[in-house]
This record gives C-alpha cells, sequence and structure tokens, in this order.
C-alpha cells in the first residue's frame, strides 16, 4: 500500500500527490495514496543520532506534508533495534562554531514543526529512544512501542540539563509529578513502564503491527473537520511553541555556553568513550 519510488527530498513538495515515496539520504517518505497518511522513516545508521542533516532532512519533509494537506504522520525508524539514540554527539564535541550554531537553531525548528504540525501525528517506536530521540517521540500525538526497548530523557544521567522545551514537552505528556521524578532521575523506562506512566500509548508485537495501530488512530480524524482538529491541538501546545520562538536566540546561547565549557567537553569525551567500551 505504501510504494517505494525514489526521488530527491528537494522535490517532495511538487511531487508528493503524484507520487507515493520520496528519499533523501537520512529520511524516507512513503505516502499511501487511499488514506494520505504518511511514514516518515529515519534511516541514518546505525542509530539515527540526529546530526544536522538529519534534523534538517526530517524539517523538511516534516513541512512539506503539511503544504500538502497531509491526513496523517506516523514517524519509524529503519533500524531494528534503536528509533533514535538522540542529538549526534559529534555534533557537540569539539565543534565548528557555525555548524553547531545551526545545528541547535535547526533542532529548534524541528521541534517547534513537528509539536505544532496541523495533521495527526504518531511515533511507531520500534527500538531505544533515549533524550532527543524521546523528545520525537513525545513531540507526536499517540505513540506505539515495541517490546524490550526503553525511552526517556536521560540528560541529569549523562551530567547535563534537558532544556526548557524538552521539559514542558515531557510534562505536557505525561504530568508534572512524574515528569518531575523521570527528569530528575534521567530515568530511562521500559516499554512496559512507558505504558503504565503514559508515556506511550500502545504496545505493539512488532512494526507491521505499530504501523497499523498508528493507521488506526490516524483513521479516527477521518469524521472530525480538520481545521477544529487543528485549532484544538494549537490551543494546547502553542504556548511552549510561542516561548521558544520568542526566546529561540537565549535558548541558543544558552546551549553554546554549556557546549564549549571544557567540562563538557571533558565529559563529552568521556561519554564517547565509555560508548565505544561497551562493545569491547
Ligand atoms: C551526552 C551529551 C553531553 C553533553 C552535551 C553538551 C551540551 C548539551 C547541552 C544541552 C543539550 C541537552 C540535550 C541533549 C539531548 C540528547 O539527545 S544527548 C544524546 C543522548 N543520547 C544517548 O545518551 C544515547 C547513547 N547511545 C546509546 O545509549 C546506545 O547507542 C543505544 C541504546 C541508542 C543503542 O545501543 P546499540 O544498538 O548497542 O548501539 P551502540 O551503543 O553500539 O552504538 C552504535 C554506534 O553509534 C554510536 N552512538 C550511539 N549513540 C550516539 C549518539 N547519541 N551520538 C553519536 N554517536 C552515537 C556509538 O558510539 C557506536 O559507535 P561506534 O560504532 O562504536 O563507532
Amino acid at each position: 500500500m505504501y510504494s517505494r519510488t525514489m526521488l530527491k527530498v528537494r522535490t517532495l513538495s511538487n511531487n508528493l500527490k503524484m507520487y507515493g515515496s520520496t528519499s533523501s539520504n537520512f529520511v524516507n517518505v512513503s505516502v499511501n495514496d487511499k488514506s494520505g497518511v504518511a511514514i516518515v522513516t529515519m534511516q541514518r545508521e546505525p542509530v539515527n543520532s540526529l546530526n544536522l542533516e538529519l534534523i534538517t532532512q526530517l524539517k523538511t519533509a516534516l513541512s512539506d506534508l503539511e503544504r500538502n494537506k497531509c491526513r496523517g504522520m506516523i514517524l519509524t525508524s529503519a533500524s531494528k533495534s534503536v528509533f533514535s539514540a538522540g542529538l549526534d554527539i559529534m555534533e557537540m564535541y569539539k565543534p565548528n562554531q557555525e555548524r553547531v550554531r545551526n545545528f541547535w537553531l535547526s533542532l529548534q525548528d524541528l521541534w517547534m514543526t513537528l509539536y505544532g504540525c496541523s495533521y495527526p501525528s504518531v511515533a511507531a517506536i520500534n527500538g531505544h529512544s533515549p533524550a532527543g530521540g524521546c523528545l520525537l517521540s513525545m513531540s507526536c500525538e499517540y505513540r506505539i512501542m515495541l517490546p524490550n526497548f526503553t525511552i526517556g530523557l536521560n540528560e541529569t544521567k549523562l551530567g547535563i540539563i534537558a532544556p526548557s522545551w524538552f521539559v514542558a514537552t515531557m510534562k505536557n505528556t505525561i504530568g508534572f509529578r512524574k515528569a518531575e521524578m523521570a527528569l530528575t532521575l534521567g530515568f530511562l523506562f521500559t516499554t512496559e513502564e512507558a505504558l503504565k506512566v503514559g508515556l506511550i500509548d500502545e504496545v505493539a508485537s512488532s512494526k507491521e503491527d505499530a504501523i497499523a495501530k498508528a493507521d488506526k488512530f490516524i483513521g479516527q480524524f477521518a469524521k472530525i473537520p480538520p481545521q477544529p482538529r487543528t485549532i484544538s491541538k494549537l490551543m494546547l501546545r502553542s504556548k511552549d511553541i510561542e516561548t521558544l520562538r520568542k526566546t529561540k536566540e537565549q535558548d541558543l546561547q544558552a546551549f553554546l555556553q554549556v557546549v564549549n565549557d571544557p567540562k563538557t567537553q571533558k565529559g563529552l569525551e568521556l561519554y564517547l568513550e565509555s560508548l565505544k567500551q561497551r562493545k569491547a
């Protein structure tokens, strides 16, 4: 049903209605011709860590879907074990100043686009989803996850602080008390724990099952007029989006200050080593 013709992402907006599927390096978009629902697949091996290019391509794909009035979007991963490992640590380690600035501004943009998109959005979480991966999942309206994976904002465990808009997104998803516990502990929930706390909405037995469940969730909106739907969604979400829009530059400066701190750089070096040693 989801066709797989390959096209460059730049042509997506013009061709979305004519062709079933488009692909850039790190993002594949396939649209179900009958339902108009798009599957956006992150495909940056090995762990879909969010570097500048993946972030930019995701943002472009989501904006193009908006322009083409898509009926719903399912965000998932081409990996069998990782949805997204969060921000690409290499973007923050010994960074080029212009690139790291663009990296953060693009992440802000991606979040505002996904969190505020008018179409129904579902994360089909078919693998681990720490930190930035959890942010992407929580920014969707509905989450379906496969068993035996973990999800959460683990920043404090890494000795860093999740930005205020990550925190707001978690608070809006699971409520103040549970968000406070999760954020202060840097807790990574198992699939079962995530379901219990309301961080995810359903558990699926396979990726296919997750997509089928996502289609069913989105299908519920077929009979709901789109404009009242979108306005209702934005009444709940626009305050946090506007807060970031107004404080983008401040947020960027705070990020740059942390990244460029020699202590952070040392921490990143040790963290990168520890990730490599886990394999040995
Ligand atoms: C840590 C950041 C510290 C400081 C940042 C400084 C300032 C920032 C200020 C504010 C920003 C705050 C916001 C942060 C949000 C984030 O998203 S930070 C990123 C946090 N992500 C993680 O902690 C996940 C780390 N990865 C894992 O836990 C595992 O890789 C995972 C469970 C996802 C998958 O496990 P597995 O399938 O076994 O794969 P490997 O661990 O073997 O990994 C494969 C290779 O991929 C490399 N890799 C993994 N994660 C990342 C990553 N996030 N960025 C870059 N590279 C990553 C890993 O090293 C392996 O590489 P190799 O094959 O050895 O070369």
